[in-house]
């Protein structure tokens, strides 16, 4: 079933395209990792399908409604994101029994075994947080409040190590027993590569992927050894990144490589390394950036 349908979804914000003629489907029970770079259109597509913006054309559809002021559907949608306004007396404790009222699944016993591992102060207002604390009151309104769709938008600003690695294995450990659709939006890619099921990849306001997590990593892959094997290897592929060191080349080739590629590369002594997604993910993005260039010298010279 499919819980969001975007169309021809574009935003303008005076001179800048935030959202290029955007279409999407996300579909229920999946973990959606929302990547890109700073600026590339996240938040600006997310605070549209959580209706707290407006679009400038195109249409959403959550769960087959439109969701401005459509309370039914809000209801379902929780989104989590840093810049999230509390008054300014407002504790966590009055911020989770807001998220209960709000949030028709809300799991107290979750939310409180969350406040004990994030080691949460109650009492204290919320503007005196530390930034990981705050960090850690959306990420356990995101989890506990069991939304049919939740939103996390970078949801790590300040967490520590150990913070996040809490968040990452309850966030699972949640969904594998209450399956839900939720977006993840990150920057820190190899460290949600393993959580995230499906990949879409927003660059300048367009979609660059949208594929399964595990399609992706076979998109590419590494060869290495003697430059001259390699380029033999590599002459009639696309190329997404080249390194050399004295004889050695290291070229990152998109497309996936089959088992002829394999003996071809066995027999010339060359090594295969697979590319981690976040590889891929600034490889995609360099070379999106860079036939943008070729596609448009005079701007890019202008701005130079
Ligand atoms: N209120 C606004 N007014 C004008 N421009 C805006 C506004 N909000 C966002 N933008 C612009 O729209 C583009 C997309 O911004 P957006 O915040 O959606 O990116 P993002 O992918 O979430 O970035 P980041 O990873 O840095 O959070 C950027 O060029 C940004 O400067």
């Amino acid at each position: 079933m499919t819980a969001i349908e975007v169309t021809d979804l574009t935003k303008r914000y005076r001179d800048t395209l935030a959202l290029d003629h955007v279409s999407l489907s996300l579909a229920e029970n999946t973990i959606y990792g929302l990547l890109g770079r700073n600026g590339a259109g996240k938040t600006t597509l997310m605070s549209i399908l959580t209706a707290q913006n407006f679009a400038t054309s195109g249409e959403v559809r959550v769960f087959g409604e439109d969701p401005y002021e459509n309370a039914g559907v809000l209801g379902r949608i929780c989104f989590v994101r840093e810049s999230q306004r509390y008054p300014d007396d407002a504790t966590p404790r009055h911020a989770f029994a807001i998220a209960r009222l709000f949030f028709p699944n809300w799991d107290q016993p979750l939310a409180d075994r969350l406040i004990a591992e994030f080691q949460l102060p109650m009492k204290k207002t919320i503007k005196k947080l530390s930034r990981g604390q705050l960090s850690a009151v959306g990420v356990i309104i995101g989890i506990a409040s069991r939304a049919d769709i939740t939103f996390f938008d970078e949801p790590y600003l300040g967490l520590d190590a150990t913070a996040r690695q809490i968040f990452y294995d309850r966030l699972v450990e949640d969904y594998a027993e209450h399956p839900r659709t939720i977006v993840l939006s990150s920057h820190l890619i190899d460290e949600v590569a393993n959580l995230i099921e499906r990949v879409i990849l927003i660059d300048g306001g367009s979609i660059l992927l949208d594929e399964e997590t595990d399609a992706v990593r076979d998109r590419a892959a590494t060869i290495v050894g003697d430059a001259a094997a390699v380029d033999a290897f590599v002459a009639d592929r696309e190329v997404l990144h080249r390194d050399s060191l004295g004889r050695v080349t290291s070229v990152t080739v998109l497309g996936a490589l089959t088992e002829a590629d394999h003996a071809v590369l066995r027999d010339a002594g060359l090594d295969v390394t697979p590319v981690s997604l976040q590889q891929l993910v600034v490889r995609l993005t360099q070379q999106a950036a860079s036939r943008r260039a070729a596609a448009s010298p005079a701007s890019e010279g202008a701005l130079r």
